[in-house]
């Protein structure tokens, strides 16, 4: 047989996969990772911790697909967009002000770097033109001017800097390559024009950086599915019960993965035509279009850094399944519905789930579930349309009902106010020239057929759901089958091996209706976040 593997580290956990030629999933496994989480949206992790997860998850998977290491002919991995430090005997490096070496890397939802941000955000670099306009606290230059201001002997003792994914393929190769997706949208590389910006680097104050000529963050930048060096060294291929020298593919990060693990699998239409989005802690927006498209507040215009030759316009809710798993965690019923969970093997939101389904006979009629309850998620700040870092979350129509019910309520606004961020995403991007048809759903938050019918009724775009229930670990599988040649693009790999499973139509007139006045209320409560915040800055320090 020939399998591909494929590595999907997301926030909360790592996972890997194994496929067939076909895309076919024969197995997979999950590990949960480490995170440290501090005052100020500080986030670190391990890389050693999330090195032993993906190995793990590797071992398993193989071992549950009950193939021979033999029968693996490539290896793609993607990860989510944390900063990786390591020193320079490439050991790990402490970012973290505990001091403890095992925190060296920076979460991207870790808000550390939101002055210095803002400090990068007042004057007009000409890269910025090419992530939305502003540059986020969550991407990686913002992250290296707090350590090089912060922790100035961690920043000239480190010997590399990386995005998570292309520290996993130098740990599986020891190749230091970067993927031209990682350091175009989260480094400001300008991979139209195949450079860095060393003037920016020089006036954010950052120089040492481009002085050395961008040796500590990347000097040879590949195309993602680019196969890496002699392929899986032999250390890692022990730890992992593979056979060294496989194709190791350079990598994605996770939400381009799941862009490509899906906007492939309607080939009539093609990936102008559907977007990704991709629904896990955060929730992604991926459109791709032949030409730039200029969309304040969505990031990017990004070059070739998901589908080769294609921009990429990227909007993002910051909190999305983490916004919905944190409502319903502190509702008074939470106990009672945590128990009740772990009675029937569930997760708390999946038990929620069954129990929202078995209240209506039509999987649209559960937004009436929520009530009056209006949820805005921004609980992280607004990613897009508003590149908003110091947005807050928000919630409308409590009462003093504590019981199972009210939760329940809770649990369908949350997802429903996620929805309502989506369509305001596709609103602003309508206005500036993408406008994607359909919208085609991977990650572990938008799992269900209920939860794609309420994003179709919320957004007002049909949904589509592919015939793979792993997109993500199948997009990063999709990247190992290239890197071995099993196919000559990553274009003929998305459209061989993934394909279009259920259509969900927005619902009745009646129902959009509905959505329609909950949008409303949805927007004069994130206006009133907005009015209340500005409000607030004026008071005295210490008052609030
Ligand atoms: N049924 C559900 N309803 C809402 N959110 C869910 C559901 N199942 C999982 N989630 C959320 O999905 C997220 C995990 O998705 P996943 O794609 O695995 O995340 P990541 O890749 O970011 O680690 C978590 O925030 C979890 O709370
Ligand atoms: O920022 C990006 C994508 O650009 C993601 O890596 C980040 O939102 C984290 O994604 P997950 O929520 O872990 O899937």
């Amino acid at each position: 047989m020939t399998c591909f593997i494929g590595v999907d580290v997301g926030t909360g956990s790592a996972r890997a996969g194994v496929f067939d030629l076909e895309g076919t999933l024969l197995a997979s496994r999950k590990h949960d990772i480490q995170m440290w989480r501090a005052l100020g949206n500080i986030a670190e992790q391990s890389s050693d911790d999330i090195w032993q997860a993906v190995c793990s998850c590797v071992r398993g998977a193989i071992s549950d697909a009950g193939i021979s290491p033999q029968e693996v002919r490539g290896i793609g991995f993607d990860a989510a967009c944390s900063l990786v430090a390591l020193d320079g005997d490439m050991r790990p490096l402490s970012v973290s002000a505990s001091g403890d070496v095992a925190r060296n890397v920076i979460v991207w939802m870790d808000q550390r770097a939101t002055d210095q941000a803002a400090r990068i955000n007042a004057k007009e670099y000409p890269v910025l033109e090419f992530v939305g306009g502003a540059i986020s606290p969550e991407m990686q230059t913002p992250k290296l001017l707090w350590l090089r201001e912060n922790m100035p002997e961690s920043f000239a003792a480190a010997g590399q800097f990386f995005d998570l994914v292309d520290y996993l393929t130098w740990a599986a190769t020891g190749s230091l390559a970067r993927s031209c997706c990682t350091v175009t949208c989260k480094w400001t590389y300008l991979a139209h024009e195949d450079r860095w910006d060393n003037s920016y680097f020089e006036e954010i104050g950052l120089r040492e950086l481009a002085s050395e000529n961008f040796s500590r963050i990347g000097t040879e930048i590949v195309p993602p599915g680019s196969a890496l060096a002699q392929g899986l060294s032999h250390g890692a291929a022990a730890q992992m019960g593979l056979l060294a020298g496989i194709p190791v593919a350079a990598g994605l990060i996770d939400a381009h993965a799941g862009g490509i693990g899906t906007v492939g699998a309607d080939p009539e239409r093609g990936p102008e035509a559907t977007m990704a989005y991709v629904f896990g802690t955060s929730a992604c927006t991926m459109s791709t279009s032949p030409e730039a498209h200029r969309v304040p507040g969505v990031w990017g215009p990004y070059y070739s850094a998901m589908v080769p030759g294609m921009w990429l316009s990227e909007g993002g809710q910051s909190a999305a399944g983490e916004a919905i798993a944190h409502l319903v965690t502190v509702h008074p019923a939470s106990a009672e519905a945590e128990a009740a969970a772990r009675a029937e093997g569930l997760s708390l939101q999946t038990y929620l789930l069954r129990q929202v389904d078995r209240r209506v006979s039509e999987k649209s009629e559960v937004a009436l579930l929520a009530g009056a309850r209006v949820v805005v998620p921004d609980f992280l700040g607004n990613r897009a349309p508003f590149a908003d870092p110091g947005a807050t979350g928000a919630i409308l129509g409590l009462t003093l009902s504590a019981d199972f019910e009210d939760l329940l309520a809770t649990y369908v606004a949350a997802v429903l106010g996620v929805g309502y961020g989506l369509r305001q995403i596709m609103q602003a991007q309508g206005q500036h020239g993408v406008r994607p048809s359909t919208i085609v759903v991977s990650g572990g938050a938008g799992e269900s057929d209920t939860i794609k019918q309420l994003l179709a009724d919320s957004s007002g775009f049909p949904v589509l759901s592919t015939r793979s229930a792993e997109p993500v670990l199948l997009g990063a599988a999709m990247l190992g089958a290239v890197a071995a040649g099993a196919y000559p693009t990553i274009q003929s790999a998305m459209s061989a091996m993934s394909s279009v499973k259920a259509r969900f139509d927005p619902s009745s007139a009646e129902i959009l209706a509905l959505h329609q006045k909950r949008f409303e209320a949805f927007e004069m409560l994130q206006k009133a976040d907005q009015t209340v915040r500005q409000a607030m800055v004026a008071l005295p320090k210490g008052s609030v």
